[in-house]
């Protein structure tokens, strides 16, 4: 198959998708956005990539957003929140880390396939996303694509329509944003 036929089926995977989305548990994940203090994403893999691509445009839009484990990243508090990105729920670093953020009485939200998972049952929120995990034994959902790609693209465009959610609430535009893009680079 030629590779444009390949994407027209991406797109058709991904539009079958969109159509899956829960308004109500988007809302909430938006609504503890705004109401958080600080805000850190978390991922492996190609899911923590997509999460790190949302931290910075929370950053643009002047939310206090961190990616854990970077250098400059600080410490989590009650007021804060730690959203994970996981097609499977059940990673195990992510596990450790959201205990530790319940631990500490952050608020935990996880964007995932499987909202019944390890993750998914600590998460104060649990927004659930189509797609197959990497472990295809797993999972019937059809995709033509290898492993979590389908759930990690999703990811992606979840995030980017939560973006334009919160800048609808605070009205804000990309010019706005766009002022606080990195200009060392
Ligand atoms: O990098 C990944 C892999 O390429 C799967 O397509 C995953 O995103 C990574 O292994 C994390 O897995 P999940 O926590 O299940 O998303």
């Amino acid at each position: 198959m030629e590779t444009n036929l390949y994407l027209a089926e991406i797109l058709h995977e991904l539009q079958q998708g969109a159509n899956q989305l829960n308004d109500e548990q988007a809302d909430r994940f938006v609504e503890r956005i705004m109401a958080s203090n600080k805000v850190f994403v978390a991922g492996a893999g190609r899911s923590g990539l997509m999460a790190k691509a949302f931290a910075m445009r929370l950053m643009h839009m002047g939310i206090d957003a961190y990616v854990v484990g970077e250098s400059i990243t600080p410490n989590v508090t009650e007021k804060d929140m730690l959203i994970i990105g996981s097609g499977s729920g059940e990673t195990k670093s992510l596990l450790s880390m959201a205990e530790k953020a319940k631990s500490l009485q952050a608020s935990v939200a996880l964007v995932t396939i499987f909202p019944e998972s390890k993750i998914g049952k600590l998460a104060d929120i649990a927004v659930n996303l189509p797609g197959s995990p990497k472990d295809k034994s797993t999972s019937n959902y059809s995709t033509i694509q290898p492993m979590g790609s389908l759930f990690e693209q999703t990811l992606l465009l979840f995030f980017d329509a939560v973006i334009l959610r919160l800048m609808e609430k605070k009205g804000f535009d990309s010019t706005t944003m766009f002022g606080r893009h990195a200009n060392l680079e």
